[in-house]
Order: C-alpha cells, then structure tokens, then sequence
C-alpha cells in the first residue's frame, strides 16, 4: 500500500466515521402515509427515497442479520424488526402487512410506514400508526375527500397522531388551480376539527411532476408554505409525554448478585436523576432513585428514549410489569376502563370472553364487559353492536382481572396503548387505547366470611366440587347429571344439578342462542357454580357450554382439582337420531336458528377429565365413572 492510498482511506474513514456521527445525532421523524397507488402514493414514497438518495447503508447491514436471526420472514429482510412498531405484536409473530421505508436527509433521518389501503386497513395502519408522529394523508386534486380520506384520519385521530400533512396531489392536472386546492383544504380542516387533530398542513402537489416535493414549484406562485420535505424536516410534533412526569415500566430485574438489584426498562415520560423521589406502581411503595445505571457507567440524568437501570435506596419489591413513576404525579391505577378497540381477531369479540391484555411490560387476564357502541370508521356514526369483526372499531367497557398503572392513551402511548390476545391461539385479537377509567368496582372489596368453603364443605362430609357435562343437545348430559345426582343423593351427599333447560327459564331468560348470548348464559352459570362450591355443595352443571374459551373461563373459577370437565361424547347422528324433544328435526327444517351441531359450532374438549361414550356404555355405567372420580 502507498502512502497516497494510505490517505486516501483514512479520509474516507473520517467521512464515514462523520457520517455516522451525523446519522446518530439527526433527529428521527416517524410518520405514516395514508392514500391508495391511486391518489399518488408510490410515487410519492418513491421519489422521496430516490430524491434524497441515502438510505441508511449500515442499518440496513445490521437488519439483514438480524433478520436472518429473528426475523418472520424465512431470511428475507424484515423490515418490521427496525421499528418499535407494536413491540408486544411482534412478540407474538403476528404478520402485518406494512411496510416500513428507510430515508434521510442532512437535517433528519426518517420511518416512513406505508399502508396498504385494502380491507385489512384498520389491522395495518394501526401498527403502522402507533409510532407514528405525522400522518401524510394524500389526496387526488380531481377527486377530493373521499370516504377512504375520513376513515384513514379516524384512524390517525384514534391513534393520537396529532400532525397531518394534508397532500392535495396531482395539482398538475387541475391547472395548479388554486381554487380546487382551497375548497379540499376547507373541508377538511372541517373534518380535522371534528376529529381532534390539531395541526394540518396542506400542500399543493404534484409528486409526479416534482412540484412542492422537494422544493417549493414556480407552478404555485399562490402558495407561500413549505415543501413537503421541508415539512417533514422541520415539523415539530408535540409529544404529549412531554407534560409527565417520570415513567418506567420495568422490563426486567437485574440482581447479577446479592449487593445489586437494579429495574432496567426504558423510559417512557419525563426525566430521572439520582436522589428523585419515586414510587413503585401498582404497590405504591416510595423511595429514591441511588443510581442509574448504563453500558459505559452512571448517568446523572436519564430522559424519555433512553434504556436504563435504576437501582433505588431502599429494597422494595418490583417486578417485571410494575412502573416505576415520579413520586409528584404517578399514574393512577384501575381494573375497570373505557377503551376504544380496533379488532384485528379472525374470530369475533365476544362480550364476556376472556383475553390477556399486554400493556408495556404487563400481562393481564381482561374481558369486555360491554360494547357501548362500534364507530362506522368510513363516516364516524356510532352503531350498537353485539359482537366485533375483524377491522371493526368499537369503545367498550373493559374489566382486568388486577388493577394496573395506566395513563389515557392521548396523554402516554405506553402507559395507555395495548393489545388483546386470544387465550387459546395466542393471535393478537386486538389493538386498543385506554381512554378513562371507569370508577364503578373502586368502592367494592371483597367481604371476608369466617364460615369458609371448607368448613362447609366438611360439615356435608363432602368435598365441594363442580363437574360440568358439556355436548351437543341430546348427548345425554341431563341423564346422566340426574343419575349422578340420585346416587350422591342416596349416599347422603349434598349435589345440585344446574341445568341449561332449566336455567334458562329462570335467571338467563333474557338470552338467546347467538354466540354471544351463549357466552354470556355460561359466565353467569359459571360464577352460580362457583357460588355453589363456596357454599360446599357438589355441582353437576349440564350446559351444551359449545366454546372452548368459556369452558376454560369457568375452570379458572375454581381452585386445582375442583373443577371435572364431562364430555359427554355422542356424534350429531346419534344425538340426531335421539331426537328426544324434536328440536334436530326443527332445525333441519329451518325452524330453530343457530342450532348446535347444525348451523352453530360445537368445540369438543381437548382435554377433559372425563370422556363418556355414550355410545360404548350405559347411562348407569357412565354416571358411575363420573361417582369414582368424583370421590376419590
Ligand atoms: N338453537 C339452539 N341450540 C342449542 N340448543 C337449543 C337451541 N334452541 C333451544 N335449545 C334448547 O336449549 C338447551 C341448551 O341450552 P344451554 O344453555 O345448555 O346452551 S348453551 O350452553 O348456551 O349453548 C338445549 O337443551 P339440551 O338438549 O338439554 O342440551 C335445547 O333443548
Ligand atoms: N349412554 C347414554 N347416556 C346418556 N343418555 C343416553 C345414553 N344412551 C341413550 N341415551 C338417551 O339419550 C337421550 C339424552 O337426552 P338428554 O339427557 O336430555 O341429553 P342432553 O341433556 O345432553 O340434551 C335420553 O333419551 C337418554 O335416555
């Protein structure tokens, strides 16, 4: 090597070492676009990344292989793993059909997510939207505000994107008319107010021609605004975070040994120094930050953004999930919430199912306890509902089964922003932001009894239980609930049978047979059960309980070993051909809607304590299965 060439790279590495630093340093600006190929959109994208020509080299080195590590897409590169994203969805490697675009400028360096505008529009563009600072929502100079337009900026609004550029694209081909620009503006500055987004720039486009995209166009001498990049590069977005105080949900716990206990996680509000007064959420606990602690050593002040340990002055126990917050202003906490909830599930939502709820770094068990009304996302009506389908919108009353550290979803994505998750597939069924808390439990606790389920259940001689018998309509759960009864009965044991037919005359006379309905006669049965063992009775429940997940929400009721899962195993012909009280007949007939095992599901038990054939063996034989395994 000579020494001309010797130069020659150590000026290139400087360049590159300078660059770099640059890079580091920028600004980072997140912003979503929202529009159809139609209105402009690749073009737009697509001169945006081939006008300013760098695309983050080093990244995207460092993403391949990550990719080929972690990465959902057999290798390729996955371009979701550079965001944040919905971090908590892309634990469950869930796919989502967004992709995400890489730029920078001299002044800042930008993630762009792009949108498909297809029907799984509400599912994309919330994950898009949720990191996002601006929307670039795009419309067609000729066409103007379209439905599309109202539902995307519902969607940005719910999102708490608060920075709109609003791009009247294609302005070359109305004339640069600057009226034709001015009555889009109005309207929808109009529909902006309507839906809370405070700061809207409009700009005439034309991204085809280049006018007003990089650079402000003759063509619109009537137009003294910025350039869309200019905008991009200059906006400022408020971050509502910025008013908190101190926020951590922690992460993880770092105790490497016994003189060392630190709560790593990142912050999501606010600002920390050694010495601050703290509290850990939800025990309330107080006490001082000691520390903090990075790679390279001690921090005097760490702010919103920024991966750190915390270690504290006293020796308070946190967990992963737990917040820690300001002392000044900490979260409230609350079980009981008012939540909007896009639903991303293949199954629908059902009131009274149970889910997980992830929020920051905790899980939590969660159910809706009603839907208050859906929102038509294409013109913002609000429509009562008895169920969610997929891409549909809805506020909902929520119920966790703890209480958690929230803030509304507008003041603190973190703190406010969640996910639902599908008990038995693990899918994510939902993406939601919490509103307010709903005050109603507050004011409830629990009244301690001193006559408790066990002595009850001693003083019977007996050891509460609850068998459920689940399947199909004249499977033969009645029969042999009613033989087990007589025999507990006869053996002076204290039972009582629950019986669908029968219940439903009474306390769930006011539910049908759709899904949903369904879902609710099982919890209320569910928590009757319950009651019942606590009062040491032994309970013989025969509901048809098709579905799986109430099935499994009625388990968790009860305590280890309490609960006896009965499959009564009869296939529909035989069931069919029973026909005990004519109601198959009916129904092929078309007369009984939603009728199991004809044109409503059964979800036979995966793993049931028993199985009874009822095909194999008597009644009395069975009801004596069910007899041993209850007493042993
Ligand atoms: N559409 C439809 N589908 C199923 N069953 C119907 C329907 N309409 C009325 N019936 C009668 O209602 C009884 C089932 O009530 P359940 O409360 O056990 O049903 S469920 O658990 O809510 O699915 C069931 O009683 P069993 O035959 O004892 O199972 C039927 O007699
Ligand atoms: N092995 C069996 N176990 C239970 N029932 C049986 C059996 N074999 C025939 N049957 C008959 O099937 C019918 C089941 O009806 P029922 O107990 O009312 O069902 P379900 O409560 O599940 O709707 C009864 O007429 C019963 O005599």
């Amino acid at each position: 090597m000579d020494a001309s060439t010797g130069i020659a790279n150590l000026e290139a590495e400087a360049a590159v070492a300078a660059y770099l630093e640059q890079h580091e340093t920028k600004g980072l600006l997140r912003f979503i676009t929202c529009g159809s190929v139609d209105d402009g959109k690749s073009t737009l994208i697509g001169r945006l990344l081939h006008d300013t020509k760098r695309l983050f080299d080093d990244q995207l080195a460092a993403l391949e292989s990550d990719s080929r590590r972690h990465g959902t897409q057999n290798g390729e590169i996955d371009y979701a793993l550079l965001v944040d994203g919905l971090s908590a969805e892309r634990e469950q490697g869930i796919t989502i059909d967004v992709a995400y675009r890489f730029f920078s400028t001299d002044k800042r360096k930008f993630i762009v997510a792009d949108c498909p505008g297809h029907e799984q529009y509400t599912r994309n563009m919330a994950t898009g939207a949720s990191t996002a600072d601006v929307a670039v929502v795009l419309v067609d100079a000729r066409k103007g505000l379209l439905t599309q337009t109202r539902r995307h900026s519902y969607i940005v609004s719910l999102l708490g994107i608060r920075h709109v550029l609003l791009a009247v694209n294609k302005m070359d081909l109305v004339g640069y008319d600057q009226a034709v620009f001015d009555t889009i503006v109005a309207g929808y500055r109009e529909l902006a107010a309507q839906l809370g987004i405070d700061h809207v720039q409009a700009v005439p486009l034309s991204a085809l021609k280049g006018d007003n995209l990089i650079e402000r166009s003759a063509a619109t001498s009537w137009y003294d605004g910025p350039s869309v990049l200019e905008y991009l590069e200059t906006v400022e977005p408020s971050r509502d975070e910025a008013g908190l105080g101190f926020r951590l949900p922690v992460q993880w716990v770092n105790r490497p040994n016994q003189d060392f206990r630190g709560f790593a996680g990142t912050i999501v509000a606010g600002s920390v120094k050694p010495g601050d007064a703290v509290v850990a959420l939800p025990s309330g606990r107080r006490s001082q930050v000691a520390r903090i602690v990075v790679a390279n050593g001690d921090l005097e002040r760490a702010a919103a953004g920024q991966a750190v340990t915390l270690t504290l002055t006293d020796e308070l126990d946190i967990s992963r999930g737990d917040v820690i917050a300001g002392a000044g202003q900490p979260p409230e906490l609350s079980d009981q919430f008012a939540a909007h909830l896009l639903w991303m599930g293949e199954q629908p939502l059902l009131p009274g199912r149970p889910y997980w709820l992830k929020i920051g770094t905790r899980t939590v068990g969660a159910t809706v306890t009603e839907i208050k009304h859906k929102v038509d996302v294409n013109t913002q009506d609000k429509l009562a509902a008895k169920h969610l389908e997929l891409n549909e919108v809805a506020l909902c009353n929520l119920h966790l089964d703890q209480p958690i550290p929230f803030e509304a979803y507008r003041d603190n994505r973190a703190l406010g922003g969640f996910i639902l998750i599908d008990r038995l597939s693990n899918a994510t069924a939902a993406a939601g932001t919490l509103e307010f808390a709903l005050r109603r439990a507050g004011n409830i606790h629990w009244q301690h009894v001193d006559v408790d389920k066990a002595a009850r259940s001693t003083s019977k001689g007996q050891v509460a239980r609850c068998v459920w018998f689940t399947g199909l309509s004249g499977s033969g759960k009645s029969t042999i609930a009613n033989l087990v009864d007589k025999r507990l009965h006869a053996m002076g044991r204290h039972a009582f049978v629950l019986d669908g037919d029968n219940v439903r005359h009474g306390l769930n006379k006011d539910l049908g047979f759709t899904d949903e309905d369904r879902v609710e006669n099982i919890r209320r049965v569910a928590e009757v059960a319950r009651l019942m063992t606590e009062a040491g009775l032994i309970v013989l429940v025969s509901f048809i309980s098709p579905f799986r997940a109430e099935r499994r929400m009625a388990r968790e009721l009860f305590g280890d070993g309490e609960f006896i899962e009965a499959f009564v195993d009869t296939p529909l012909d035989v069931a069919e051909q029973r026909d005990i009280k004519g109601l198959y007949a009916k129904a092929r007939a078309g007369k009984i809607p939603n009728f199991t095992g004809i044109d409503s599901p059964y979800e036979p038990p995966e793993t049931a304590e028993l199985v009874l054939d009822t095909v194999a063996e008597s009644a009395e034989a069975l009801a004596e299965r069910v007899i041993r395994r209850l007493l042993d």
